[in-house]
C-alpha cells in the first residue's frame, strides 16, 4: 500500500491537552530552554524502549544501523529556524501518534491543571516543573511542530510506514497523515520544531552546545550527535586548477610543458586554496557518565543538573552521596543517591501506600527498570532517588529476574545504610541544611522509626523536638540533660497545639519549676512515635498527663511517701469524698496530687485510660463509632488536687463547714458550693485538655458564680425581650427584582453582593404594637 494515499485524518486535541498547551505558554516562557531537555529524554526513552524490546523481538533492530539521538539546527535563508531531533528509538505508528500526543494519560491531570490555573505564572510554573511537561514543551519555542516516525518493525508489523503529526501552537486540532516523504527514516522518530521568531537563538550550534552539555550529555548512554557546519580552507584540486588555468593558457602546444612547470613553481610557493563548508556531527555526549567518574572530579554543580536532569525535579536536592561497592553476592556497583528538596504532596495522604519509583537501575551502562517492586526500599524512604550501575548482572536481565536476585535484597539495605549516613552527615557538617532537612524530613524519620525495626535506632537518633527548654533536641541530648535520680523520659502531647500553649499546661508546671526538661510534642505522629518506641537506651518514656510521674530524686522513700499521701489524704478526706461524688461523672477517682505547683487542680489520665491527645485521636479516627473499649477508656481519668493551693484549702474549710444531715441540710450554701466545684471540675478537664460534657451548661455556670462575686442578683432576669420578624409577606419580592429597581444597570445573576452604592438599601418594616397601630420609629 502506497502510505501517501492515505488521506489527512484532523483529530481535536483531549480537552486537558489544550488547557495544559495553554498554561505552558503563558508561564513558562523563562524556561523555554527545558524544551531540549524534554525532548532528548523523550528520544533516549524511545531508545531504551527499543533496546528493551529487541531482547525478546530480534527484527525491531532492523531498519535503521545505529541507536543514537541526532539534532539539526538550521537557519533558513528566509530567515526562520528549525530545530531537528532524531532518534532511531521505538517509533510510533499513527494510532500512537494520536494516542501519545494529543492525550493526557497521567492520573491527577485535571486537578493538577485546576491549580496550575489557578495560580500565578511564577506558581503555575513550579507545579509544571513539578509534573513534567514532556512533548508539549516544544510549543514554548516552536509555531508549529511536526513528528515523523516510523515504528519499529515487527513480526505483526513487517514493513512500517513513516507517518507524520504535525501542529500548531495556537491550533486545538492536529493532523496525522502519512509522510508524503515515505520512509525517510528507517526507525524512530523525527521531530522538527519551526522555531517561533523570538526564538532563533536556538538555531545557533553553540547555545544548543551548551544546553546539552548543562541538562542532557549525561542523561542518555546512547550518542547524541549535533550537526554543524564549519568553513576551511582546502587546496584547489589539481585537475580543478587545471581548469581555471586552461582560460588563461590559449593555446595547447609543445609550450604546454612548459607552463606546467612555471605553475608547478607558483603552486609550490603558494597552494591555491578555496573555502568549503564541511559538515560534522559532533558526539556531545563522549564523556563516561557521572556516576561512572571519579567523584573528586565531579563538581556540584554537575550533581546537581544530573539531578534535575535524571528525575526532572526543578528545585535542586539538598543532598548526595556518591559511592560505589559490592554488593557481598559478587555484584560490584557505583550509586548516586539523592535527598530531594521537597516531598511530594502524595507522600503525606497516604505515606504507607508509596512506593518508589525512582530508583533507577543499570547494568553496564545500560538502564533497565525504575521499578525494583513492592518492597523495593520501606516505605518511610520511598522518596531517595538513585541512581545504580551493577557490572556483573546479565544485561537482558529482566524485572522478574531481578526479584529473585539476592542483589536487589542486598541493594535494600545498601540504599538504606548510605542514605541514613548522607542525612547523618548532614547533621555534624551543615547545620544549616540540616534544619533544612528537618523540616521536610522531620516527620518522615518517625514514621520511619515505627515502621523501619531494622534502621529504628539510626531513625531515632535523627528525630528532633521541641522541650520546655530548647526548641530541638535529640533524644540522646535530652539524656545527657536527664537530672539525677530521673528514670523517665518526660513528654507531653497535645496533636494540633503549639509548644508554647504546651509550656504553659498544668501538667509541666512542677516539672518546670523544678528545671526538668519535658518532650512538647505536638504533631499527631509523635504520640504514635513514642508509643510504639516506648523506651529509648533503657530509659521509658513518661507521659505527665498520666499517672505514674517520678522525678527519682524524692526526698521520702516510697513508703515515707505513701504515709505523707496517706496523712494529707486523711486531711482532705471530707473535700475528696465530695468532689468524688461531684465529679463522678468525668473521673474515676479524686485524689492528692504530688505534680502541681501553682494550679488548683488537673485531670490526668490513669494507667490504662487515655490523655486529652489520645482521646482527640481517637475521635478523629473513629467517629460516630461507639466501642465499649474506647468508652471504658475515657473513663480513665484522675482528677487531682493540689493540697497546697489556697483555693482547695478554701474549699475544704466549706465543706467542712456543711452542716452533717442529722442537723438539717443547708441547701443554699451546698447549692453554691456544688456550682464552685462543678467550675472547678470543668475547668481543670479544659485546663488538662479535655473538652467540657456541656458547654453551655458550663458557662451558665460560670455566669451565676460571677454575678455572685460582682453582688449583682442570682435571679435578677436578663431583660429577653426581642423583636419579633415582620409576619409572613404573602408576595415575596424576587431579590434580583429588588436590585434592578435600585441599580437599572444590574444584570441578573451577575452578582452575588449588592453593588456599591452610595445610598445603602433600607429595609421598611412596619412595627406594631399590641393593639395592632403601627409604632412610629426615628429611625430604623
Ligand atoms: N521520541 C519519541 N519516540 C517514541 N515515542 C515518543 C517520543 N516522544 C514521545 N513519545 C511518546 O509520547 C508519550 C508522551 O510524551 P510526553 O513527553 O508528553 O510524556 P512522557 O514522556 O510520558 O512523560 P514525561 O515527559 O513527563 O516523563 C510518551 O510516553 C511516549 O510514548
Amino acid at each position: 500500500q502506497d502510505a501517501t494515499d492515505v488521506p489527512k485524518q484532523k483529530h481535536d486535541y483531549q480537552s486537558d491537552v489544550a488547557r495544559l498547551r495553554k498554561i505552558v505558554i503563558n508561564s513558562l516562557y523563562s524556561h523555554r530552554d527545558i524544551f531540549l531537555r524534554e525532548l532528548i529524554s523523550n528520544a533516549n526513552d524511545a531508545l531504551e524502549k527499543l533496546r528493551l524490546t529487541s531482547l525478546t523481538e530480534k527484527e525491531v533492530l532492523s531498519g535503521a544501523e545505529e541507536m543514537n539521538i541526532t539534532i539539526k539546527a538550521l537557519k533558513d535563508d528566509d530567515g526562520t529556524g528549525r530545530i531537528i531531533i532524531t532518534d532511531t528509538g521505538i517509533g510510533m505508528n499513527p494510532e500512537e501518534l494520536t494516542t501519545n500526543l494529543g492525550t493526557l494519560a497521567r492520573s491527577g491531570t485535571s486537578e493538577f491543571l485546576a491549580r496550575a490555573e489557578s495560580t500565578d505564572t511564577t506558581g503555575a510554573g513550579n507545579l509544571i516543573g513539578a509534573f513534567g511537561l514532556g512533548f508539549y514543551s516544544s510549543f514554548l519555542v516552536a509555531d508549529r511542530v511536526y513528528v515523523a516516525s516510523v515504528a519499529a518493525k515487527s513480526s505483526k508489523n513487517p514493513s512500517p510506514a513513516q507517518y507524520v503529526f504535525e501542529s500548531g501552537a495556537d491550533e486545538s486540532s492536529f493532523e496525522i497523515y502519512a509522510d508524503p516523504r515515505g520512509n525517510t527514516l528507517g526507525r524512530g522518530t523525527e521531530i522538527t520544531l519551526v522555531l517561533k521568531p523570538d526564538a532563533l537563538e536556538y538555531t545557533d550550534p553553540q547555545r544548543i552546545t551548551e544546553l546539552v552539555d548543562k541538562h542532557s550529555s549525561f542523561s542518555s548512554v546512547f550518542p547524541i550527535y549535533l550537526y554543524t557546519q564549519r568553513a576551511e580552507y582546502v587546496p584547489v584540486e589539481e585537475d580543478e586548477a587545471e581548469k581555471k588555468d586552461e582560460d588563461d593558457a590559449e593555446e595547447v602546444d609543445e609550450d604546454e610543458a612548459t607552463v606546467e612547470d612555471a605553475e608547478d613553481e607558483t603552486k609550490s610557493q603558494e597552494p591555491k586554496m578555496k573555502e568549503v563548508t564541511v559538515d560534522e556531527w559532533i558526539h556531545m555526549n563522549s564523556q563516561p557518565p557521572i556516576w561512572m567518574r571519579d567523584p573528586k572530579t565531579v563538581s556540584d554543580e554537575e550533581y546537581e543538573n544530573f539531578y534535575q536532569a535524571t528525575f526532572k525535579d526543578y528545585e535542586k536536592p539538598l543532598a548526595w552521596h556518591h559511592f560505589s561497592g559490592d554488593s557481598g553476592s559478587g555484584v560490584s556497583f557505583k550509586a548516586i543517591i539523592y535527598v530531594p528538596s521537597h516531598l511530594d504532596e502524595s507522600y503525606w495522604q497516604n505515606p504507607l501506600l508509596t512506593n518508589s519509583r525512582d530508583i533507577r537501575l543499570m547494568v553496564k551502562r545500560v538502564f533497565i527498570t525504575s521499578d525494583l517492586g513492592e518492597d523495593a526500599l520501606p516505605k518511610w524512604a520511598s522518596w531517595v532517588k538513585v541512581v545504580v550501575d551493577a557490572e556483573d548482572l546479565p544485561l537482558n536481565v529482566s524485572r522478574e529476574m531481578l526479584q529473585s536476585t539476592r542483589f536487589l535484597k542486598q541493594l535494600r539495605s545498601i540504599i538504606l545504610k548510605h542514605l541514613l549516613q548522607v542525612l547523618t552527615r548532614t547533621v555534624e557538617e551543615d547545620p544549616e541544611k540540616w534544619t533544612q532537612v528537618q523540616s521536610v524530613y522531620g516527620n518522615v524519620f518517625k514514621l520511619g522509626a515505627v515502621e523501619d525495626v531494622k534502621n529504628r535506632d539510626k531513625l531515632v537518633a535523627l528525630t528532633r523536638f521541641s522541650t520546655n527548654q530548647r526548641n530541638s533536641t535529640s533524644l540522646d541530648e535530652y539524656l545527657e540533660n536527664k537530672k539525677k535520680g530521673q528514670k523517665q523520659i518526660f513528654y507531653l502531647a497535645d496533636m494540633g497545639s503549639t509548644t508554647d500553649h504546651l509550656a504553659k499546661s498544668v501538667f509541666i508546671e512542677k516539672l518546670h519549676a523544678r528545671g526538668y526538661e519535658v518532650l512538647l510534642l505536638t504533631d499527631p505522629l509523635d504520640e504514635i512515635f513514642v508509643q510504639n518506641l516506648r523506651v529509648w537506651k533503657r530509659v521509658s518514656f513518661q507521659d505527665v498527663a498520666k499517672a505514674g510521674l517520678r522525678f527519682g530524686d524524692e526526698d521520702m522513700s516510697p513508703e515515707e511517701e505513701k504515709e505523707e499521701q496517706k496523712a494529707l489524704t486523711e486531711e482532705f478526706k471530707p473535700l475528696l469524698d465530695w468532689l468524688k461524688k461531684e465529679a463522678k461523672d468525668v473521673v474515676r477517682d479524686v485524689v492528692i496530687s504530688n505534680r502541681l505547683v501553682t494550679s488548683s487542680c488537673a485531670v490526668v489520665a490513669d494507667m490504662m485510660g487515655y490523655t486529652a491527645n489520645i482521646e482527640k485521636m481517637m475521635s478523629s479516627s473513629h467517629s460516630g463509632v461507639r466501642n465499649p473499649m474506647h468508652e471504658f477508656a475515657k473513663k480513665q481519668k484522675i482528677m487531682e488536687i493540689n493540697p497546697r493551693s489556697p483555693t482547695i484549702q478554701g474549699l475544704l474549710r466549706r465543706v467542712e463547714q456543711l452542716p452533717p444531715e442529722e442537723e438539717g441540710q443547708d441547701l443554699e450554701a451546698e447549692e453554691e458550693l456544688r456550682e464552685v466545684a462543678s467550675v472547678l471540675i470543668d475547668g481543670a478537664l479544659v485546663r488538662s485538655g479535655f473538652s467540657v460534657p456541656d458547654s453551655n451548661e458550663f458557662f451558665v455556670r460560670v455566669d451565676r458564680i460571677l454575678r455572685r462575686s460582682l453582688g449583682v442578683s442570682e435571679t435578677a432576669p436578663t431583660d429577653t425581650t426581642v423583636k419579633p420578624a415582620p409576619p409572613v409577606d404573602p408576595e415575596p419580592i424576587e431579590v434580583e427584582d429588588l436590585f434592578q429597581a435600585e441599580w437599572p444597570d444590574y444584570i441578573p445573576g451577575s452578582l452575588r453582593q449588592p453593588p456599591q452604592h452610595e445610598e445603602q438599601l433600607v429595609w421598611e418594616v412596619e412595627e406594631i404594637d399590641d393593639e395592632g397601630n403601627p409604632v412610629k420609629h426615628d429611625e430604623l
